[in-house]
């Protein structure tokens, strides 16, 4: 079926021009249990606005990506599925769009521009909906996957002025969309600072993630500015966890900010 060519853009920028605030679940291939999910569960998460469906991991490439976002499509559609490739090798058609990171906190040219040179032919020919990400690495000095597989040191929540600099760089170079990642599983989260300062400079929709594993540090995301939220270990140990953060995210976009 040929992709609708913006729906994934229009979708971020639909919440982010309307101040709304979006959730996306990460789903990691390289541990995902499709067992472990319910039929129940994937009936219910049609009534409660899932806005985006992330699949990528760190580790290395599954050979039935293809498969697995097909299994998850004929039980979310229309909930677009977007890629977040820790490779190259992990693009994949059947998905409707692509997170174009480039890790611009870091200073390895493989994750700057090597993996996506890698990629781009097969984007090209895929159809796959293209969304020019700068993507930050930004915690209290964890380590985790991404620092791990790429090499790089994460940007300090308390460099702010760096994490600025680096993010309007991005802006810059032409890439729609920041996001802000503690890394997988992180106990430090991006500090609300941080986001506040991203989000009143850049102007841009900011997308953050990594370690949010309690609706408290959701809701501290979303009030410092956060346009959408990624979550992914805490709905692997708690799949409850998601339909929890979803009915927040209504109670907050209908109740709390009324325009
Ligand atoms: C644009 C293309 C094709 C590739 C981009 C390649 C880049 C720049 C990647 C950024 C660096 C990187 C390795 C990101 C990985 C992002 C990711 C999918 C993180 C999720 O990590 P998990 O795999 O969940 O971590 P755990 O292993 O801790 O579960
Ligand atoms: O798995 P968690 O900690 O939720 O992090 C999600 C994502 O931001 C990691 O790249
Ligand atoms: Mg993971």
């Amino acid at each position: 079926m040929p992709k609708q060519q913006r729906k994934v853009s229009n979708a971020i920028q639909q919440l982010f021009e309307n101040k709304k605030k979006g959730v996306a679940w990460l789903i990691d291939p390289g541990k995902f249990d499709p067992n472990s999910i319910s039929d129940v569960f994937w009936e219910n998460l049609h009534g409660l606005e899932l806005d985006l469906i992330l699949v990528g991991g760190s580790q290395d490439e599954s050979s039935d990506l293809g498969e697995l976002i097909q299994f998850i499509k004929e039980r979310t559609s229309p909930i677009p599925v977007v890629l977040f490739p820790g490779s190259y090798q992990q693009v994949c058609p059947e998905a409707d769009a692509i997170l174009f990171m480039s890790l611009i906190s870091g200073r390895n040219p493989e994750y700057l521009i090597s993996q996506q040179v890698q990629a781009s032919r097969t984007i090209q020919n895929s159809g796959l909906e293209v969304l020019p990400t700068a993507y930050l690495l930004v915690n209290d000095g964890e380590i985790c996957s991404v620092h791990r597989k790429s090499g790089t040191l994460p940007l300090l929540n308390e460099e702010l002025d760096l994490i600025l600099d680096t993010a309007l760089a991005g802006k810059f170079l032409g890439m729609n969309y920041v996001y802000l990642d503690a890394g997988s599983g992180s106990s430090s989260s991006v500090s609300t600072r941080v986001i506040q300062a991203v989000s009143s400079e850049l102007r841009l929709p900011l997308i953050v993630g990594g370690g949010l594993n309690k609706l408290k540090k959701i809701h501290q995301c979303f009030e410092a500015g956060a346009d959408l939220v990624v979550i992914g270990n805490q709905i692997e140990k708690d799949p409850d966890f998601l339909v929890e953060v979803l009915n927040f995210k209504k109670f907050y976009n209908e109740e709390l900010h009324v325009n």
